[in-house]
């Protein structure tokens, strides 16, 4: 029996693994090597992790005599911008890279988003895999194929869809994640709970404290019953004309919060805690949410030590901000509301009056 987990995001022709374990790189001929193909690979990783995890890679694929470069980006959110993906285009065409070449992405969200969208675009497309290193990268952006860059006028504006050859979720990397990292990770996972499952959101309430000491069974459970959650919505609407956008709770006013504030000082799994109990309470304003529910919220969100209140941009601002979000539709700002934990919908017509009241 392997000591790691195989789900499966089922895509068709597109569909992909998922593996989940505390250490992958042993079981690497089944988790690695048949998603490598027979080109080149480029390991795209940034100046923290690099250090961290680069060499462990680096010497599995020189055991299989796999030629192999890698590119490392300076770390931050700032950083995920047109200026640093053209790093990976010059890098990967400095070392004459054709399209059997082989991304794979060792890191967080941004290096898994950056890497992902280079991949989308460099001779039209190349394979890519995914190694996320962080909670919030191994729940969520890891899987589901939304890759992109930030402009300094909306978060994630220029992007592709376009799914990975495989992701490889190692739960030992997270050993060396900041306390911060960790918590910011906890938001996404929250977030599945709200959206449809009731049963996740009662054992995150039960588990907080294994999750917090970052115990390995607690972790991997987590990541497994996310991943499954994120598949199956992802399966059922790969590019958001649907069910997809529920994915996007807390993400019309976190991502406001980012840019406003500037990209890099709230994480984004911060922006989005704060923006899920403004979601929260507007959705108890407008009379859809109880209040023992959003006191719910609100308690397991502080107890993943994630800020429940938002920074006061100013209502003004907030709209501004929320004018550029990809759900919106005929200049209307579509937003992800409660009707209950486990009962997230899309509506274009939450009451001024609610919304005014969160964003003051
Ligand atoms: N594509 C998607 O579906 C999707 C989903 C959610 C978030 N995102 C994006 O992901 C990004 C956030 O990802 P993130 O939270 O992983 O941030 P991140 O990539 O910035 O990583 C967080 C920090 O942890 C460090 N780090 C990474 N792994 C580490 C490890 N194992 N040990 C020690 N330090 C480590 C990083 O260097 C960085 O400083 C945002 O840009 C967000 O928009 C995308
Ligand atoms: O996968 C999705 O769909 C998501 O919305 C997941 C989000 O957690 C993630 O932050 C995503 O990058 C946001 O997408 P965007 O389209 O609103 O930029
Ligand atoms: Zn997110």
């Amino acid at each position: 029996m392997p000591d790691y987990q195989t789900l499966t995001l089922d895509l068709g022709a597109r569909s992909y693994p998922i593996f989940i374990g505390e250490d992958l790189l042993s079981a690497a001929e089944h988790t690695l090597r048949p998603w490598l193909g027979n080109g080149k690979v480029v390991l795209v990783s940034n100046t923290t992790v690099a250090p961290l995890y680069l060499a462990r890679w680096q010497a599995c694929l020189e055991h299989w005599g796999i030629a192999h470069h890698h590119v490392i980006l300076p770390d931050g959110e700032q950083y995920k911008d047109v200026q640093h993906l053209d790093q990976i285009y010059s890098a990967l065409l400095a070392a004459h890279c054709d399209r059997k070449t082989t991304l794979l992405a060792l890191g967080g969200g941004v290096i898994g988003d950056m890497t992902g969208f280079a991949a989308a675009c460099y001779m039209r497309g190349i394979a890519f895999i995914q190694i996320p290193t962080t909670l919030l990268a191994q729940v969520d952006s890891s899987v589901g194929g939304k890759t992109g860059i930030n402009h300094p006028l909306g978060k994630n504006m220029i992007g592709a869809f376009y799914q990975p050859r495989a992701v490889l979720a190692e739960i030992s990397s997270l050993c060396t994640l900041p306390a911060r990292e960790l918590a910011a990770g906890l938001a996404e996972v929250i977030k599945y709970g709200l959206i449809d499952d009731v049963p996740f959101f009662d054992w995150l309430e039960q588990h907080m404290p294994a999750l917090l000491a970052r115990d390995g069974a607690a972790l991997a459970e987590a990541v497994a019953w996310s991943c499954r959650n994120k598949a199956r919505i992802v399966a059922a609407d790969e590019t958001e004309s649907g069910v997809r956008a529920l994915l996007n709770l807390g993400h019309t006013f976190g991502h406001a919060i980012e840019a406003g504030l500037g990209y890099g000082q709230w994480l984004h799994g911060e922006a989005v805690a704060a923006g899920m109990v403004m979601a929260a309470t507007a959705s108890h304003l407008a009379g859809w949410l109880s209040a023992p529910e959003l006191q719910r919220i609100r308690r397991l969100i502080e107890a993943a030590g994630l800020p429940a209140e938002a920074p006061p941009l100013g209502a003004e601002r907030y709209l501004q901000l929320m004018q550029v979000d990809k759900k919106n539709e005929g200049g209307r700002i579509r937003f992800v509301m409660l009707r209950g934990i486990g009962q997230a919908f899309l509506t274009d017509a939450l009451p001024t009056a609610a919304l005014n009241a969160v964003l003051r």
